[in-house]
């Protein structure tokens, strides 16, 4: 063991004994602040003395309050402070830093040793930094430089400087493992250990090795908008994870992980990411799935389709007759020709065809939609939309007003007062005297008057329809939305250049989906856009960033939705074209559309081309499989070549994949996918495999990531990796068709050390040039 490793253990020791020092301290101060707080909240009525007789009494009460209530806010707040140190702490106390830079400041004559970790750490006196924060300003040198001239920022200003050396650390249990002068090691030794381990049912923080163009993204701050681009692999999930540790440290004072919200494509794949940020010591963002956003607001009315209800049908329904007219739809209805089109048309609506419904009370109408809408039309129309509505609203409240006047003096209200029960009748006494102003001893005094008890059952029995009044529901925002489509030439009035050549059928399937309350998936945005943009947008300004994931997958037109429902967030967007599986993107090559959402000078792109996630041979194979695939770099790492067996049939294709399972066992692989192209061959795949131990199917309502054998179609396994990945069957057949090669080689790059093909009979066209150079054994 050399000397400097010596040293290194010594210091590491000295820095696991300052660790435990302050554990134990912060043991203490937890203990003593959860009594604190059961003391104050047991004894608060104890301290305020509640009398209201004069106003000084009264004045001296609320102080009193004020004063526990702060007590008690100010020991929960040290509780919660001290406790989440506490579990940093004890992550630290595993790996206290994995990192040093030898930092020789411009103007001093010896450099600085810096030691980089998950949290900072102070000696006992509190002076001297023990260790920094991976987020500190000066620990962005570590990733950033290799020896030699290094700068970095401060909120002061920038430090330059000359980076003498560079350490990785391997600590287990405060013992150190092994050390690395990176600028003597060649590679990566560390990453290198990283990327070969197996995988795990949760995704890690990669704060040990985060790469230059990946440190970029996680440091990004200007403008509101940072569009990021990158390969399958190349670790933009990472990279947007430990950019919100960054922004949560950076903006301490002011962004909590509330305020943050993240766009993730499935359950699933939330579970998946969850532990990152707990991993660093911070709170997890808020996370949704766009479809949990629509149906949080469409499911009372509609039944709303799902993104892989609508993918599976794109996969599996190629022979129906209405197939090309949906695939045309849903390109349509997702672009921002058709956003602008629906903004035109609300404009429309301030001189004509606003639909209402009829306001109705005990089966009459009190006021009719054809009277709503004369009374909406005969206003001042030069007035703001959305003033004429409250107008609408307040017109409409009065209304009901009158009709609770004359319905008092009805039958069914003396009918409905005689079936009251003992207790609804008390309910009512009680209520109405303290109306009159009767205090508690006096209520027995009070007797009923029967008309005060006549209004009170019949305001009642119209609170509701106050209430969806309120809410808008005397809008036939349905109707209003399938008058778009009620005549294939009506369109043509707001929309520049050519509809769809299907529009008159697409119009059709459309109405019909409506009819039954139903809504395509492609529908429900462009549906919900125009509901807001007649009652307002529920807007969410809490919201100060938001990310989202796999970004291909949304719509220019989603986009938009997003920017104007969270108009104080800034974005940050991540994704790969080459990954773009749904329908509406599969024309789309790049972001540049999106620039267009905040203007390019508040948009930046950055493009990362290296992958991390596969071994090299399988990322020489599937870059292949995309045009520009030339441009991902491989991170060397070496493992065999991909495998393609051609069977004969589907019994021995189950028979050569249940082998090919046992192998893979028995290699010790921890999770190992049967990948199918969509829900119809998984569950075919897992009826025929189910021979296979424990093997198990993942569904689009799955909510977590599973270890061992699982059989998934393509769509589903989005965003997540596996130790070896099996296509189930890659043969033309199944992948016949070039708009499928997205969908295939988003398939193939989800494995990260192993890759086996099968092919039942002819293998896929995609495979043609990539058998013919080697890059597969067949
Ligand atoms: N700097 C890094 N250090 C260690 N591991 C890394 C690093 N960058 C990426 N990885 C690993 O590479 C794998 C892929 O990363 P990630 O899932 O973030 O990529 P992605 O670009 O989001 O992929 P995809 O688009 O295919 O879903 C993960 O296992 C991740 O931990």
């Amino acid at each position: 063991m050399s000397l400097e490793f010596q040293q290194e253990q010594k210091r590491l020791d000295s820095v696991m004994e300052t660790i435990e020092e302050e554990i134990n301290r912060l043991e203490a101060e937890t203990s003593r602040r959860k009594n604190e707080v059961v003391d104050i909240r047991k004894h608060f009525w104890d301290e305020v003395k509640v009398n209201t007789d004069t106003f000084d009494d009264y004045l001296e009460t609320i102080i009193g309050l004020r004063q526990e209530a702060q007590a008690l806010s100010v020991s929960q707040s040290s509780h919660r402070h001290a406790s989440k140190r506490l579990s940093t702490l004890s992550r630290m106390q595993e790996v206290p830093y994995f990192g040093r830079i030898d930092f020789m400041e411009e103007g001093t004559s010896t450099p600085e040793q810096i030691y980089i970790g998950i949290s900072t750490l102070r000696d006992s006196s509190g002076e001297d930094f023990l260790i920094y924060d991976w987020r500190a300003p000066v620990s962005s040198v570590y990733y950033d430089y290799q020896p030699g001239p290094a700068k970095y920022k401060t909120p002061e200003g920038v430090i330059e400087g000359i980076l003498e050396k560079k350490w990785q650390y391997l600590t287990r249990g405060g013992v150190l493992q092994s050390m690395f002068d990176t600028s003597l090691t060649i590679g990566d030794e560390i990453l290198q250990q990283v990327l070969g381990k197996g995988t795990d049912k949760q995704m890690h923080n990669i704060v040990a090795t985060i790469q230059q163009e990946q440190n970029k993204i996680i440091r990004h701050d200007h403008g509101r908008l940072l569009i990021v681009h990158g390969a399958a692999g190349s670790g933009k999930t990472s990279a947007a994870m430990q950019r919100i540790a960054y922004l949560l440290y950076k903006y301490r004072e002011r962004l909590n992980a509330d305020q943050i919200i993240l766009f993730s494509p499935n359950a699933m794949f939330s579970s998946y990411v969850s532990n990152v940020l707990p991993e660093l010591g911070e709170e997890n963002m808020q996370q949704v799935t766009f479809q949990e956003y629509l149906n949080r607001r469409l499911s009372k009315d509609f039944q709303v389709e799902n993104p892989y209800e609508q993918l599976e049908y794109v996969l599996t329904a190629t022979n129906t007759p209405s197939y090309r007219s949906r695939l045309a739809s849903i390109r349509f209805k997702a672009s921002t020709r058709f956003f602008e089109a629906i903004q035109l048309y609300r404009q429309s609506l301030e001189l004509s065809g606003m639909l209402f419904k009829n306001i109705t009370f005990r089966g009459k109408p009190i006021v009719t939609a054809q009277q709503i809408a004369e009374r909406f039309y005969s206003h001042d129309t030069s007035l703001d939309f959305h003033n004429r509505l409250e107008k609408l609203k307040d017109w409409l409240i009065k209304n009901i007003n009158e009709v609770q006047r004359i319905e008092r003096t009805k039958s069914w209200v003396e009918e409905e007062i005689e079936l009251l029960s003992d207790d609804e009748y008390h309910k009512a006494r009680v209520y109405l005297a303290e109306k009159r102003g009767y205090k508690r001893e006096a209520i027995a005094d009070y007797e009923v008057e029967p008309e005060a008890l006549a209004q009170l059952i019949v305001h009642q029995k119209l609170k509701p329809l106050r209430k969806r009044v309120r809410a808008f529901h005397f809008v036939d925002f349905k109707g209003t939305y399938k008058q778009l489509f009620a005549d294939s030439l009506q369109i043509n009035h707001w929309i520049e250049g050519e509809t769809p050549e299907e529009w008159a059928s697409i119009c059709q399937a459309t109405l019909e989906m409506l009819d039954e309350d139903k809504l395509f998936y492609e529908d429900a945005t462009p549906f919900l856009l125009l509901k807001d943009l007649i009652q307002g947008f529920q807007t969410n300004s809490s919201i100060k960033h938001i990310v989202v994931d796999e970004a291909q997958d949304y719509s220019p037109f989603q986009f938009e939705f997003l920017r104007r429902l969270f108009p104080a967030a800034s974005m940050t967007v991540l994704g790969d074209f080459n990954q773009a599986i749904f329908t509406h993107a599969s024309e789309t090559v790049d972001f540049n559309k999106l620039t267009s959402l905040y203007g390019s000078d508040q948009t930046e792109v950055i493009n990362i081309a290296r992958s991390y996630r596969s071994t090299k041979p399988i990322i020489e194979f599937t870059r292949r499989l995309v045009p520009n695939g030339e441009k991902i770099i491989p991170f060397e790492r070496f493992g065999e070549l991909p495998v393609l067996k051609q069977v004969a049939d589907h019994v021995e294709l189950h028979s050569s994949i249940a082998s090919k399972v046992a192998g893979l066992r028995s290699l010790g692989l921890n999770s190992i996918a049967i990948i199918c192209k969509s829900a119809e061959e998984s569950i075919s795949a897992y009826e025929s495999l189910a021979s296979i131990n424990e093997i198990k199917l993942l569904k689009s309502n799955s909510i977590e990531y599973e270890q061992g054998v699982v059989v998934v179609p393509s769509y589903l396994s989005k965003g997540i990796e596996f130790d070896a990945v099996i296509i189930y069957d890659a043969s033309e057949q199944v992948y016949g068709d070039e708009s499928l090669r997205r969908v295939f080689y988003t398939a193939c790059t989800r494995a990260m050390h192993y890759l086996q093909l099968y092919s039942v009979g002819k293998p896929s066209m995609f495979l043609q040039n990539v058998l013919r150079e080697g890059f597969i054994q067949a």
